[in-house]
């Protein structure tokens, strides 16, 4: 209505010419809307797209592409002049060389190439922005004067054996399969010559989407304790967000970090070449964001400066959007019915690992118990955990015995924050849960209660009692109230808990 009576006071019909200009604007905005792409083969982990997706949110829009190549296409996607630069990913680094027509030094020395600018004049240059990525991600960990292994000897290692010499480690031995003759180089099997090493990095694409659940390191005669003076470990992985290698090293009691950071700072960097993003310091671009005012009628202009450091703010918009909500907790404490709700109210998709099981095998999680004993089931239940917890942001609610198996801990915990919903064992629900019914809530509790505690990110707690409302009891419709105000609760307990696991992931990133 309201809409209507602006275009009436408009007159739009009367003034073609507005419309002329319109037009004009819009076809102008969209010619000047840039487009670019990740280059790569097998990038289905990439999380560029959506990387650039939030920069292009704080500056003005643009779009971004993942260009999945055999590499016989490369050459016609570099030309093409629809596309206004480029990042180039595994294991094109070096093979685009050839078709651009100038390398910063940066580049040259490094022979990779993750940042193509096409320029006005349609010159290519090619740039590499990896040092910087990794150089942020390494920044405030002890690297200087420290003896580093770098797994991997492929481009992303010398982009990161560049950075660890600007941070000025000690040394730096770079482990591959196979025997080179560099005297800075050793095998797999060579490892044990350096039991000295305090920091490691993983270079390779070992243990990365959708290969999760392994590392480099595994089928190794040098095992994690063996690095007796070992500080720290750093990926270049980003998805899954933990990988294989940085749990291992953290049971072994190093500090750890995700390639995220490498990531995000990487792209933040081939964005300012391209000049979508403004360099930091002076000249910071105001964004002026139209919306509609308080009356509806009004449209007034507000104003959002890009934040002072944009790669902190884009690693956290990052990290919501990657990170599984996987649910953990006691038979009958609320993890499917909650779980439901926040799915709904952060707009991800929900899984419920026992409805899955139920859908693959034919038959309930109870029944499969009952008819083939336990350990039936928890081994399907763990091939069906592996499956859904390496993909990205969902809602994942797990059956209750999810944790009685240790192997499962790494996988829920790889791409995941795992929330553990704690309820008091006399609220729990009780009905058609076989595992209760045998042992009895105390016992269960004594054997697993720890071990929820152990997997859990975020223990939140679901101790009241939803829809409970005393004096509406006693009125004749109370069961259809009943109803509503369960409804109503649960919805405003999957807010708190879409909250807390927002600070959860913001407190992780800023520590
Ligand atoms: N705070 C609460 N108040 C009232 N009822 C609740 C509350 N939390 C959960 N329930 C109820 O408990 C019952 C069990 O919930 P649900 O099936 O979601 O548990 P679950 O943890 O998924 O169980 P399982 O481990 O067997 O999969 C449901 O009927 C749900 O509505
Ligand atoms: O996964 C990705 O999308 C990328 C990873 C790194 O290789 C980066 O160098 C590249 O620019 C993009
Ligand atoms: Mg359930």
């Amino acid at each position: 209505m309201m809409y209507a009576w602006s275009l009436g006071r408009f007159r739009w019909w009367k003034r073609p010419r507005h419309w002329f200009y319109w037009m004009l604007g819009w076809g102008k905005a969209m010619k000047d809307r840039r487009k670019y792409g990740v280059i790569g083969r097998h990038i289905s982990h990439s999380l560029s797209p959506e990387l650039h997706g939030i920069f292009a949110r704080y500056t003005r829009p643009y779009d971004y592409e993942r260009l999945d190549l055999e590499e016989h296409e490369l050459e016609g996607v570099i030309r093409n002049t629809e596309y206004s630069g480029f990042n180039v990913t595994s294991p094109y680094k070096r093979a685009v060389i050839p078709f651009l027509d100038e390398l910063t030094p940066e580049a040259e020395a490094l022979q990779a190439v993750n940042t193509i600018r096409r320029l006005s004049n349609g010159r290519l240059v090619g740039h590499n922005t990896d040092v910087y990525g990794f150089e942020k991600l390494a920044k405030e960990k002890r690297i200087r004067g420290r003896k580093v292994l770098v797994l991997g000897t492929g481009g992303a290692s010398s982009a990161i054996c560049q950075a660890l010499r600007n941070l000025g480690a000690k040394e730096i031995i770079r482990v591959s399969r196979n025997r080179r003759p560099e005297p800075d180089c050793c095998t797999y099997d060579e490892l044990n010559r350096h039991p000295d090493a305090q920091v490691i990095v993983n270079s390779t694409p070992v243990g990365m989407y959708p290969n999760n659940g392994h590392s480099p390191l595994d089928g190794c005669s040098v095992k994690w304790t063996d690095f007796q003076q070992l500080e720290t470990a750093l990926d270049a992985i980003y998805n899954p967000y933990r990988t294989k290698f940085l749990m291992d090293a953290e049971e072994a009691g190093a500090e750890v970090e995700s390639g995220l950071a490498m990531l995000v700072y990487q792209g933040l960097r081939s964005a300012q070449i391209w000049g979508e993003v403004p360099r930091s310091g002076k000249g910071r671009r105001i964004v002026a964001e139209q919306t509609r005012g308080e009356n509806g009628r009004k449209k007034e202009k507000k104003k959002r400066s890009i934040p002072v450091d944009l790669g902190r703010e884009a690693m956290k918009s990052l990290l919501r959007k990657q990170l599984n909500i996987t649910v953990i907790g006691m038979p009958g404490s609320g993890k499917s019915s909650i779980s439901r709700q926040v799915a709904i109210r952060t707009g991800r998709t929900f899984v419920d690992l026992d409805r899955e099981i139920n859908k693959i095998y034919g038959m309930t999680s109870g029944e499969m118990i009952r008819q083939y004993g336990e350990d039936y089931f928890r081994e399907r239940e763990s091939a069906t955990l592996k499956k859904y917890c390496r993909g990205n942001g969902m809602v994942i609610s797990t059956g209750g015995g999810i944790v009685v198996r240790e192997e499962n801990w790494p996988v829920l915990r790889e791409n995941s924050l795992v929330v553990y919903l704690d309820r008091p064992l006399h609220q729990l629900a009780k009905k058609d849960r076989p595992m209760t019914a045998a042992l009895g809530v105390e016992e269960l509790y004594r054997q697993r209660g720890w071990k929820y505690e152990k997997v859990a990110n975020l223990v939140i707690s679901n101790n009241r009692e939803f829809g409970l409302r005393e004096k509406e009891k006693k009125k004749a419709n109370a069961k259809i109230r009943h109803q509503n105000y369960y409804m109503e609760d649960i919805r405003r307990f999957a807010n708190q808990v879409k909250r807390r696991v927002a600070k959860h992931i913001n407190e992780s990133i800023n520590r």
